[in-house]
């Protein structure tokens, strides 16, 4: 069983979904989508290439404004905030994309944003030394992770899973409650994605409410404790990875799709 992060509520889900639909000019993106997430959960979202998985990540934190429903964190309705706020409220988000900066080092790169974090000046002339509490944090945050042993490397010559590693390290140094991931795997060699499986399988056990869209089958059905299936902008099911599996309707309209 996931712990509870303090401070969450177990009968509040972390995250809620009304209702959700994007409309844009005539084409209806992404229509009616409902779904809970309870406090550490973690849902694997899965579909064929434009079923609407990014879509719903960019209209959870805030990229896009939805046309129809609610999206609530921990009981609180973001629909009208802006991604700041939402991240504030304790929403974080990586990208399909790498985001880290690659000329400063690991450390650098999760110092800055604990550093945000914590409310200081983002400058990498702060004279940070190693016993400083955004140092102190980063250094935490890249043991999470596994790369304790890489401080002085620079993110650009980093592998792609440890690129993936280091922006989940920078996520965390913003302590976000709920996680989005955004196709962890995409890009990464086949040898590194065992490693990052476990990372991401220890911010589950950790207690972290966690949303994962992800192409591997293999990783997500290990790895999460429900599945929501996205097809043609609508949610077709949404249940354990066992469900799901033995679904007819998502072995024709997914699994059929992707044989
Ligand atoms: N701003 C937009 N304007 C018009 N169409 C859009 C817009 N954003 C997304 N779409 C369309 O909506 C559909 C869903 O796209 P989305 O990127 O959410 O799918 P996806 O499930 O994440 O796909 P993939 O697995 O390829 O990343 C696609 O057909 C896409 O072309």
């Amino acid at each position: 069983m996931p712990q509870h992060q303090p401070g969450t509520d177990p009968f509040v889900p972390a995250l809620a979904v009304r209702g959700l639909g994007l409309q844009i000019g005539g084409a209806q993106i992404l229509h009616d989508v409902t779904l809970e997430v309870a406090p550490g959960e973690m849902i694997g979202v899965i579909g064929p290439n434009g079923a609407g998985k990014t879509t719903l990540f960019n209209l959870v934190s805030g990229v896009l404004r939805p046309t129809a429903g609610t999206v609530r964190l921990a009981g609180r309705d973001v629909t009208g905030d802006p991604v700041a706020r939402r991240a504030r409220a304790g929403l974080g988000r990586t990208f399909q994309t790498s985001s880290v900066f690659p000329r400063l080092d690991v450390l650098e790169n999760v110092r800055l944003a604990a550093q945000t974090h914590l409310g200081r000046s983002l400058s990498v002339l702060a004279f940070p030394h190693r016993g400083d509490a955004a140092t102190r944090r980063a250094v935490e945050h890249l043991a999470e992770v596994g790369l304790a042993h890489r401080l002085d490397v620079a993110a650009g010559d980093l592998s792609h899973g440890d690129k993936r590693k280091l922006e989940i390290a920078v996520l965390l140094a913003t302590d976000p409650s709920v996680i989005l991931l955004d196709e962890p795997m995409a890009g990464v060699s086949s040898s590194d994605v065992p490693g990052l499986s476990e990372v991401i399988r220890r911010l589950h056990r950790s207690g972290r409410t966690v949303l994962m869209v992800e192409h591997h089958m293999d990783v997500v059905l290990g790895l999460v404790d429900r599945v929501a299936v996205m097809h043609h902008g609508e949610l077709l099911a949404y249940d354990t990875p066992e469900a799901v599996m033995a679904d007819p309707t998502v072995q024709s309209a997914y699994l059929g799709d992707v044989a």
